[in-house]
């Protein structure tokens, strides 16, 4: 249900249900935002990574480290009572894009700034 079906449920909202939800909201779009601004700077790190990788010759991807990350990242997941499987797909699918962007660089195809917004 979005804002505006929860604004037309039938017969209105308890106004200290409607507070609540408020409430909870603000802090989800205050959680999103970090997450955004989060995911920029890790961009940020990767398009370097990207470049110094690219100016050695060194391949886009790194197996071992992306296995290393999972394990790290799954048990933090876990502490954090957060589902694994969840962690594991989320970090698979940045790293995902990550990979495309240094190919891209390498290729010569890209400055290294897509994705950071520069
Ligand atoms: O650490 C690296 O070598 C990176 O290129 C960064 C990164 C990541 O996004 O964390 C991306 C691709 C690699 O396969 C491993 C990790």
């Amino acid at each position: 249900m979005n804002d505006s079906e929860t604004d037309s449920a039938p017969g209105g909202i308890d106004p200290a249900v409607r507070a609540e939800l408020t409430r909870l909201r603000d802090s989800i779009d205050n959680i999103d935002a970090a997450v955004v601004h989060m995911l920029a700077e890790r961009f940020k790190c990767t398009q370097q990574v990207g470049r110094l990788k690219a100016e050695h010759d060194l391949p886009p991807a790194d197996p071992a480290r992306e296995a290393r990350q999972i394990a790290r990242l799954r048990g933090l997941a876990e502490s954090a009572k957060l589902d694994p499987a969840f962690a594991e797909k989320l970090l698979n699918f940045i790293i995902a894009e990550v990979i495309r962007h240094h190919e891209r660089i390498a290729e010569g195809t890209q400055t290294g700034d897509e994705g950071t917004g520069e």
